[in-house]
C-alpha cells in the first residue's frame, strides 16, 4: 500500500504564478524518504498541501487510499504527524508531560489512560527522565524530541519532519537523527517517514531521496546513486556529501559511491 500518493497537483500562491504543476510523487508505506531542494523550490508547501493546511487548486492527494478532501481532512492528520523547524514555536504545555498530553487530549483520550501513553511517547525519543521540566529549559534537540514525542503519542502512520534539525547544534541534530533511526528500526514499515531536509549528511539515512526544484520533480534516487551525480546536484542548487566531495578529489579512490564509513575504511587502506 501507498503511504501517500500525489496525483497531478496543481498549485500555486498566486493566480497565473503556478508553483507545482501536474505535480506526482508515491511514497509506499515504510519508506524513509528525504526531500531536499534549494530555498523556495516548494519542499515545505508540498508538506502543507499532504496535510490540508493549504488546498490545492487541483489533483489528488491521497493518505493510504483516502483522498484528501475537506470531509477527510481530520481523519487524514490523525495519520500524520508534523514536527516543524522551530523548535521554540511547538510547545504549548507548562510542562514536557503537559505538551504530549495536548495532542491527546484534543483526541479526547481518556485521562486516565494519558500517563502511560505520555510516558511511553517520552521513553521512545530518550526523554522521559524530563516528564516535569519545563520545556523552556530544554535545549534545542531536547525540544525538538519532545516534539517527536507529541507527534509519537498520537500513533501516526507517517511522520513529516520540516527541517526539524536546521536549528540545532551538531549534539542536538545527532541525537534526533538516532531517535529517528531507533524508531525507523522499532516501526519497521509501520512507519512512514518523510524528512524534508538541506543536509545531504541527513539525506543520505534515507531509502530515497527527491530533489524537488522549482516545484518540479528534478531527481528521484537512492542516495548512493544520486550523491554521485557532482554536476546535477551543483546545478539544482545543491552540494555532494561532504566525504563524496572528498573521495571525488583523492585520484585512486573507488570510482563508486563510497559512505563515510567505507571511505574512511578506504583511507585506512593506504600505506603512508
Ligand atoms: N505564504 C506564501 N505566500 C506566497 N508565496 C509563498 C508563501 N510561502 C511560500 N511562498 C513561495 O513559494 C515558493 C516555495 O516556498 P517553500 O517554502 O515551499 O519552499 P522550500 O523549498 O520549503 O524553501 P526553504 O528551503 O527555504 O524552506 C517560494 O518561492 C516562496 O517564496
Amino acid at each position: 500500500m501507498n503511504a501517500i500518493t500525489i496525483d497531478n497537483l496543481n498549485y500555486g500562491y498566486q493566480e497565473g504564478e503556478p508553483l507545482f504543476q501536474d505535480f506526482q510523487l508515491t511514497v509506499p508505506e515504510g519508506q524513509w524518504l528525504s526531500i531536499v531542494g534549494h530555498n523556495g523550490s516548494g519542499k515545505s508547501t508540498l508538506a502543507k498541501l499532504v496535510l490540508g493546511l493549504l488546498e490545492a487548486q487541483s489533483g489528488d492527494i491521497t493518505v493510504f487510499g483516502q483522498e484528501l478532501t475537506p470531509a477527510s481532512l481530520a481523519a487524514v492528520r490523525a495519520q500524520v504527524g508534523m514536527v516543524f523547524q522551530n523548535p521554540d514555536n511547538q510547545f504549548v504545555g507548562a510542562t514536557v508531560a503537559d505538551d504530549v498530553a495536548f495532542g491527546l487530549e484534543n483526541r479526547q483520550v481518556p485521562s486516565a489512560e494519558m500517563p502511560a501513553l505520555i510516558e511511553a511517547a517520552l521513553q521512545q525519543v530518550g526523554m522521559a527522565d524530563f516528564a516535569d521540566r519545563e520545556p523552556h529549559t530544554l535545549s534545542g534537540g531536547q525540544k525538538q524530541r519532545v516534539a517527536l514525542a507529541s507527534v509519537l503519542a498520537l500513533k501516526p502512520k507517517v511522520i513529516i519532519l520540516d527541517e526539524a534539525t536546521a536549528m540545532l547544534d551538531p549534539a542536538g541534530k545527532s541525537a534526533v537523527l538516532a531517535t529517528l533511526q531507533e524508531l525507523k528500526a522499532k516501526y519497521q514499515d509501520q512507519l512512514t517517514l518523510i524528512m524534508i531536509t538541506h543536509d545531504m549528511d541527513e539525506a543520505a539515512l534515507a531509502d530515497r531521496i527527491v530533489v524537488i526544484n522549482d516545484g518540479e520533480l528534478a531527481l528521484d534516487e537512492k542516495p548512493a546513486a544520486l550523491f554521485v551525480q557532482g554536476a546535477a546536484l551543483k546545478q539544482l542548487g545543491l552540494d555532494q556529501p561532504f566525504e563524496t566531495q572528498l573521495q571525488e578529489a583523492l585520484p585512486k579512490a573507488p570510482q563508486q559511491y563510497l559512505s563515510k564509513q567505507e571511505l574512511a575504511a578506504w583511507l585506512s587502506t593506504l600505506k603512508a
